[in-house]
């Protein structure tokens, strides 16, 4: 998928009036043993209970690691020492059509805590926890890609 096209979620539904492109910036933090993170939306937000990979929106004037360094010390405690931009996607949800800027993470300090009251699992594949935030899905497939992993990346 090239930046220019964009993937629709539940096509059915019917979509907020709003629909600029709202930036998010996206850390998929790994571990040395290849494992990477997943949390769990938390209650309230958009597909609460879904597994996503942490981050959030960006504010105005912030870059995505501005944005991706400030998340993820709101949301699980921790900061971030390298952030490497790795793929985009752009989703059209029924709440907001939004651009992903998904980045690794190898360098991080600080112990996890989960601040907003989340579940968090370290990850192989294929991934053990579920439902997978439709948005989430293709970095799964780009870790099977990447690691010639063959089968279903995660159960639905
Ligand atoms: N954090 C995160 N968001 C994702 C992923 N995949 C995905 O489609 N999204 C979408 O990106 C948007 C991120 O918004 P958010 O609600 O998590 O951001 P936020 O923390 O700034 O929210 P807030 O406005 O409640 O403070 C949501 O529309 C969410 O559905 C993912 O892997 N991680």
């Amino acid at each position: 998928m090239t930046d220019a096209e964009v993937r629709v979620v539940d096509a059915d539904q019917p979509r907020s009036i709003d629909r600029s492109l709202v930036q998010v910036a996206v850390g998929v933090l790994m571990r040395g043993d290849d494992a990477f993170l997943l949390t769990s939306r938390p209650e309230g937000k958009a597909y609460a209970g879904f597994w996503e990979f942490p981050g959030g929106k960006l504010e105005a004037g912030e870059t995505v690691e501005q944005a991706l360094r400030r998340e993820l010390q709101e949301e699980i405690g921790i900061t971030i020492h390298d952030c490497t931009l790795w793929k985009t996607e752009r989703i059209d949800y029924p709440h907001a059509l939004v651009q992903l800027n998904f980045c690794k993470v190898t360098q991080w300090s600080g112990e996890l805590q989960m601040l907003e009251s989340q579940s968090f699992a370290w990850q192989q594949l294929p991934v053990a926890v579920k439902p997978v935030l439709p948005g989430t899905v293709p970095v799964l497939q780009w870790f099977a890609q990447e690691r010639a992993f063959v089968g279903e990346t995660h159960s639905v």
